[in-house]
């Protein structure tokens, strides 16, 4: 028998400096009453992801922020997988996008094309763990997955980040095309919120 803390606040902070994140994750609590600030709007510092794992990752930035605001904090650490790749690039899927003019996200589509082109193998997958943390160190954390395949070119200019580029299984458009709340039924965040949900939040209303 697992015991999970249960949230009993009502504001928590998002530890996320992503808005894409912060809209999905403000979505998704919002049914079960819960409001968010994100980590951005308070200041708080990025903290490194020195982790190899998205748990590992999403704990450090949900850990950070809870310490540093005395709140509740959610993280989520997320990536983008492709098969050819060996799981590339993953947990370092941030980094790929990464500029010294900040990220380019057409960029990094382009990346992960160029290597993974002559690969028979398309099979492409989102990973997210959401982690909440309270100031005392306690720590719930969840893992989700979207499985598909990548195409090439882009399509479509909803979602953020990498979602133009993926096309979740059984399904024509990209997550880049979907609707939030298309997406929502079947992203690896959702799946990852609803285990969190079901352990610690309360009902929706
Ligand atoms: O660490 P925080 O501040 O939360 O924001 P971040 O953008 O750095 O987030 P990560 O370190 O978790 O890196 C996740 C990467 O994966 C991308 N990503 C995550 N979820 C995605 C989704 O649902 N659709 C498309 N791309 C996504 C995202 O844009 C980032 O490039
Ligand atoms: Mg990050």
């Amino acid at each position: 028998m697992i015991f999970r803390r249960r949230l009993t606040d009502t504001r928590i902070v998002l530890a996320s400096h992503n808005a894409g994140k912060v809209r999905e994750n403000a979505a998704l609590l919002a049914p079960h009453g819960i409001a968010i600030v994100s980590a951005k709007e308070l200041g708080l510092p990025e903290p490194e992801e020195t982790e190899d794992t998205f748990l590992g990752n999403a704990t450090i930035k949900a850990l950070a922020a809870a310490r540093a605001s005395g709140m509740v904090a959610l993280a989520d650490d997320s990536g983008f997988s492709v098969a050819a790749l060996d799981g590339a690039p993953g947990v370092r899927t941030a980094d790929w996008a990464e500029t010294p003019a900040g990220r380019d996200y057409a960029m990094a589509m382009a990346k992960v094309e160029k290597l993974a082109r002559h690969a028979p193998d398309r099979r492409a997958w989102f990973s997210c763990a959401l982690v909440l943390a309270w100031p005392d160190g306690h720590t719930e954390g969840f893992l989700g997955e979207a499985h598909g395949a990548w195409i090439w070119p882009p399509r479509g200019g909803n979602g953020f980040g990498y979602d133009p580029m993926f096309v979740p299984d059984g399904m024509a458009e990209t997550f880049g095309e979907m609707t939030a709340e298309a997406k929502h039924a079947i992203s690896h965040r959702a799946a990852a919120f609803r285990l969190l949900a079901e352990a610690c939040l309360p009902p929706p209303a």
